[in-house]
């Protein structure tokens, strides 16, 4: 089955940021943490962002999800303000993997009730049409339909992780935000969670942010990388360009400080 999205590109345009920028009592002019931003995600395209703790990843991915506004510059889908959609469509738009599939799962739910409460959310279809859908997204991230009535502390972190992937497909979205999706992971169900992520790339043109402080893993994965340091981005190109003929000096302290053990997963690359 085509399971396929809609084409659409959601860009970050010139994109400036601070933290309380909207406060009404605020004496002091907040400080910026980004700094004329601009990132491109196109759909069945995977962007590899890094930087430090603090160089304004999480904050990127915050306006890409709507959950904040820039204070200059904007944030469009297809050309339209994010802001301008309603919170329905920019669920469907762009969903959010987090890092650690332990805290991002609600403990009290089982992995059916899990699964249906985007549909059920926002109101769509009924118990009969939401429960078809989560099997059918089990399906599709390989978790065995036994699973359903199961709570997150039953599964392995990679169970969990395969959850929260589907969790975020639940709506469809078109752009998917991945926020170090395996680092939290033992190493041998990283690579595992980084094909699924490709395959469900390839079976639905589904375009990714894929947020890294590890530039080595970002490599194997992105067709462009976006370094930023201190909030502005100090270099990007093709993910081969940036890690093997890196042009700015962050980069290569980025690429220093993440060259992998020969016995990573990542190290001979992620298996096909
Ligand atoms: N809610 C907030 N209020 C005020 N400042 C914040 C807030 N969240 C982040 N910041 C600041 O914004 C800057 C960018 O933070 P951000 O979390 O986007 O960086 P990051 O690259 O995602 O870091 P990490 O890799 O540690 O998650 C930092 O200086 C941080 O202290």
């Amino acid at each position: 089955m085509n399971t396929a999205t809609p084409a659409s590109t959601l860009a970050l345009e010139n994109v400036s940021f601070a933290y309380g920028h909207a406060g009404l009592f605020r004496r002091t002019p907040p400080g910026r943490v980004l700094h004329g931003v601009d990132i491109r995600i196109a759909s069945g395209v995977t962007v590899g962002l890094v930087g430090e703790s603090g160089s304004g990843k999480s904050t990127i991915a915050k306006l890409m999800l709507g959950l904040a506004t820039p204070l200059e510059g904007r944030v469009l889908l297809d050309g339209q303000p994010l802001q301008a959609l309603s919170r329905l469509e920019r669920a469907r738009t762009v969903q959010m993997v987090f890092q650690d599939p332990y805290s991002s799962l609600n403990p009290r739910a089982t992995i059916a009730e899990i699964l249906a409460a985007p549909l059920r959310v926002h109101g769509i279809g009924d118990a009969a049409s939401r429960g078809a859908e989560v099997r059918r997204m089990m399906d599709a991230v390989g978790l065995v339909s036994a699973f359903a009535q199961r709570y997150p502390r039953e599964l392995s972190g990679g169970q969990r992780q395969r959850v929260a992937i589907a969790r975020a497909l639940m709506l469809q979205p078109r752009i998917v935000v991945c926020d170090e999706p395996t680092s939290a992971l033992d190493v041998s169900v990283q690579s595992q969670i980084l094909n699924l992520l490709l395959e469900l790339q390839r079976e639905r043109g589904l375009g990714y942010l894929f947020v890294s402080h590890n530039l080595a893993v970002v490599q194997h994965l992105a067709d462009e990388i976006v370094v930023l340091q201190g909030g502005r981005v100090v270099e990007r190109g093709t993910a081969n360009a940036v890690y093997f003929r890196p042009g700015h000096a962050y980069t290569r302290q980025l690429i220093g400080a993440t060259l992998l053990p020969p016995d990573s997963a990542f190290a001979a690359g992620v298996p096909a």
